[in-house]
């Protein structure tokens, strides 16, 4: 498989303390990644960087071998544009669904984009809520109206951190589902932050494991949880690691 990203050395530093210290990863093209730790260890650390929202302090990101590194002072748009990110606690407009799911596009300045918001509006099961406004939706139909505003922009990249925490089975499996029809049927690159070890083993193709910044270890999905090669791996996939 083809890498997408490659980290090189790459350090996050906030008010001298490092929260986040990756030698090396790289990420494939077309590959679900799951990336797991505690509370703190950097994950949206991490995914904030692969998203080129804030520059590392040290080592480099190559995305598609493009680099961005401490000089970036910004990475080109059609590079950015490839990868969208959607955060814990997404923030809605007060307006209705498809206001909040066309947003981006027509920031974009894309104008025909009718169709594809309501496409994207189906694939997360929202298309009889297109007229509700954001503020009165439940913490699930929040989350599945970030999702569809993210891939409404058709990213090659889509980076979710926790996208179902605190959501109940019925939209864990709506989100799921989601994730894996992306990654079948576009080809589409996921990294996704979970807390949920149980998570990552439904849906990842391979799973590393963070803790306290520093990468522990990356494998194959069933090789990282049938034989973790680090025994703070099988503490932490036993829920024996204590934060
Ligand atoms: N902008 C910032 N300034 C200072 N410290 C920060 C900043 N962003 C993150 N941190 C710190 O970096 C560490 C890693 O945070 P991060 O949010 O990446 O962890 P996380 O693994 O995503 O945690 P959680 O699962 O709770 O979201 C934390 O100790 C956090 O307080």
């Amino acid at each position: 498989m083809e890498t997408l990203y490659r980290i090189e050395h790459l350090q996050q530093t906030y008010q001298n303390r490092t929260v986040l210290d990756v030698p090396d990863l790289s990420i494939r093209k077309g590959e679900i990644l799951a990336v797991i730790g505690p509370s703190g260890s950097g994950k949206s650390t991490l995914l904030r960087l692969l998203a080129f929202l804030e520059t590392p302090t040290r080592g480099q990101i190559l995305f598609d071998n493009f680099p961005f590194t401490p000089l970036t002072a910004e990475m080109p748009l059609a590079l950015r544009r490839r990868v969208t990110l959607v955060f814990q606690r997404p923030v809605l407009f007060n307006a209705s669904v498809r206001a909040n799911v066309a947003y981006g596009v027509r920031l974009r300045g894309e104008h025909n984009h009718h169709q594809r918001v309501e496409q994207s509006l189906r694939e997360v099961g929202m298309e009889k809520m297109v007229h509700v406004r954001a503020h009165t939706l439940s913490g699930g139909e929040i989350q599945r109206t970030a999702l569809a505003r993210a891939i409404v922009l058709q990213p090659e990249v889509l980076l979710l951190d926790e996208p179902t925490a605190n959501l109940d089975p019925y939209n864990v499996r709506l989100i799921e589902e989601l994730i894996q029809r992306l990654n079948r049927q576009q080809g589409m690159t996921l990294v996704v932050v979970t807390h949920n070890v149980f998570q990552a083993r439904r849906l990842a193709h391979r799973t590393a494991l963070l803790l306290e910044g520093k990468l522990i270890e990356v494998a194959e999905t069933p090789s990282f949880f049938e034989h973790p090669a680090d025994s703070r791996t099988r503490a932490f996939i036993q829920g024996e690691w204590i934060c």
